[in-house]
């Protein structure tokens, strides 16, 4: 539980977002897996596996490595993302032999974390979701019952609070009731349109929830589905192209609750509600209710490492510092990767965990631009980036009964979707004070902010940048929550977009993708497949999109697409092609 004694190394471990070259982070397979409360369960399957070589760049020194004649690799995940490693684990736990290509010296990704002096850093959110241990849509949890694991997990009493202009607050219960009423309590007036958009919500969600959630690309499942579950798919298919704002504009007239609604999606989709899909609003802002959200035991970055373990249990491979340069293509056809090493690699097909304009900006930048993506590309741009900063801060600045996650908005609402206009906070050790030494406390605030502000600047102005702008963010927290706080910090760690793009390899250091005006809900939101036969794609760059919870989604979706194309799960070759047909006919409307 929340106390459990967590053995932080002594020595500073330099994190992710440290600029300095010749840093090291110490393998998340060799040092910190013990001291985490993942428990494996009795699988007989597991325990018949033997774990396969890891970190193993050098098994081989001539550029071909094995897979090819062979047919070694059913498939090869370029990224460890959580995206990444749910599309691998969902497909070796189906009898496939995967290799995930991890850039990077630990899985994760924007679910990773760091370490320094003691403390124990999420890289990107600590709020999560789809971790209860009921419903379908509790897909971290079942992403590591998959490998055979399961996290020992904190419920957070609220999901957020919001501190909002003209001093309005409003706390995210964990209980629904309590939110509403708490809510009702701030707009009295609007009762019926609160119940009336939420309850929307929950309908919705209720639908999800009761669908066996696997790829809409695979014509019998999804057709199975709507002969199973006719009414709960007819509600989703309706809900598909629309976004939350209209819907709340159906019921609420108050422009400061249509604001708050606003803000509600802002935390989650990085656009306000009328740029935000119905389906993701209403999975997020009942989810966080449903099974509530639940922080892992030893921080975020466990789940990405019980997933790469479990890989390898399972009898396939994971390989780090293996940066892939390109995607090989034969005959127009993806069979393998190149390394910046040289090496390649090939399999059966090839998932892309890099985002979809790395993926076909990079990885394929000798082809043209296929159709679909140019319709992406259209329909959607790159969120902005962040500006965050990790703190290490005495625990004497936390007022008592602190919640665990923030959102700041001061003066006005016209600031929410301004660089650094609101800012994010999260203190995970208020739920699991093992993250820090004792009497200490870890802050992680996060404002959006674009890269351009930081690119053409020298070194010392980039530093003197980093610390005006992080100094400014900080002091709005003292003002707003924290009094003392600047004078509280005993360790800070700024990171910026360019950090970001450099060690999460994401093109500008993009939060994901963000709609380019009022988007038709989810409806020109990308799948798994892509328009070059044998390649996928898997992440926040496909539907559902940006979230822990929605990558994991795309991954099992990515896993059960390929499985049934390698001949591991049912498929129908004629079903496939009218489906995928109809689906770019319905992104071609939107
Ligand atoms: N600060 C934040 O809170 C924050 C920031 C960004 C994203 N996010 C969230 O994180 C999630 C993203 O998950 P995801 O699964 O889509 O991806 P991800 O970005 O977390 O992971 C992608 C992984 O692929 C690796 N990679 C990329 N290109 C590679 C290459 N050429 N060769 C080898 N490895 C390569 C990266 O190193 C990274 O580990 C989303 O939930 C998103 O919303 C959060
Ligand atoms: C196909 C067709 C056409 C039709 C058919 C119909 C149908 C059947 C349909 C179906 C559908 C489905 C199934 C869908 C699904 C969906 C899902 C699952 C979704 C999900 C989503 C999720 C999300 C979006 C999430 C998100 C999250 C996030 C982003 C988070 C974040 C967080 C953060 C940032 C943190 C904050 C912090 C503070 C405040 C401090």
């Amino acid at each position: 539980m929340a106390g459990t004694a967590l053995k932080l190394g002594l020595n500073s471990q330099l994190p992710p977002f440290s600029l300095f070259p010749n840093q090291h982070h110490s393998s998340p397979l060799t040092t910190t897996s013990s001291s985490l409360s993942v428990k494996l369960f009795t699988n007989k399957r597991l325990q018949n596996h033997k774990p396969k070589a890891v970190l193993s760049t050098e098994r081989r020194t001539e550029g071909r490595e094995e897979g090819r004649d062979g047919e070694k690799y059913d498939a090869i995940v370029i990224g460890s993302g959580i995206g990444g490693l749910v599309a691998a684990t969902q497909l070796a736990a189906k009898g496939a032999r995967v290799l995930v290509l991890e850039k990077y010296v630990i899985p994760g990704g924007s679910s990773g974390y760091y370490t320094r002096d003691g403390f124990k850093f999420d890289v990107g959110s600590s709020v999560m979701f789809g971790f209860s241990d009921k419903g379908n849509l509790n897909l971290i949890t079942q992403a590591l019952a998959a490998v055979g694991h399961k996290m020992e997990v904190i419920p957070d009493p609220s999901t957020v609070h919001f501190h909002l202009p003209k001093q309005l607050s409003v706390r995210v219960h964990r209980e629904y009731d309590d939110f509403i009423s708490e809510l009702i309590s701030k707009f009295p007036h609007e009762k019926q349109g609160i119940l009336q958009f939420y309850g929307d919500c929950w309908k919705i969600f209720n639908s999800l929830n009761a669908m066996e959630l696997k790829s809409l690309e695979e014509p019998l499942y999804l057709f199975g589905q709507f002969f199973k579950k006719p009414l709960e798919c007819l509600t989703l298919a309706y809900y598909l192209p629309q976004n939350a704002g209209a819907i709340a504009r159906k019921y609420i007239k108050d422009p400061e609750l249509l604001s708050f609604i606003d803000a509600e999606c802002f935390i989650v989709s990085t656009v306000n509600a009328l740029q935000t899909p119905m389906i993701n609003a209403s999975m997020v802002l009942c989810d966080r209710h449903f099974g509530g959200i639940n922080y892992p035991v030893g921080g975020v970055g466990g789940i990405a490492e019980a997933l790469a373990n479990g890989l390898v249990n399972m009898g396939s491979e994971i390989q780090y510092k293996a940066n892939v340069t390109s995607i090989i293509l034969e005959n127009r056809k993806a069979v393998g990767v190149r390394l910046s090493n040289g090496k390649e690699f090939f399999a059966r097909k090839v998932i892309s965990n890099a985002t979809r304009w790395d993926t076909f900006g990079k990885l394929l930048k000798e082809e043209e631009l296929p159709e679909e993506e140019k319709n992406f590309q259209k329909s959607y741009v790159k969120a902005p980036s962040f500006l965050s900063v990790h703190m290490g801060v005495k625990a004497s600045v936390l007022p008592p009964d602190t919640d665990c996650h923030h959102f700041i908005l001061e003066d006005s609402w016209d600031n929410l979707e301004k660089p650094y206009g609101s800012i994010f906070l999260s203190i995970p050790t208020v739920l699991d004070p093992s993250l820090a030494p004792e009497g200490h406390h870890i802050f992680h605030i996060f404002t959006t902010s674009g890269i351009e502000d930081w690119e053409g600047l020298g070194r010392k102005e980039y530093e003197q940048k980093k610390e005006t702008v992080a100094n400014e963010i900080i002091q709005r927290l003292e003002n707003k929550l924290f009094p003392g706080l600047q004078s509280s910090i005993v360790l800070k760690e700024v990171g910026t977009p360019k950090t970001h793009r450099r060690f999460l390899a994401r093109d500008n250091g993009t939060y994901g993708p963000m709609p380019r005006g009022t988007p038709k809900g989810l409806l020109a939101m990308p799948f798994n497949t892509t328009a070059i036969d044998g390649l996928y794609c898997v992440g926040d760059s496909c539907f559902p999109g940006q979230g822990v919870i929605a990558v994991a989604f795309s991954g099992v979706m990515c896993a059960h697409r390929v499985a049934a194309d390698i001949g591991l799960e049912k498929n129908s070759p004629v079903l496939d092609a009218a489906l995928l047909r109809l689906l770019g006919w319905f992104r071609s409307m939107a």
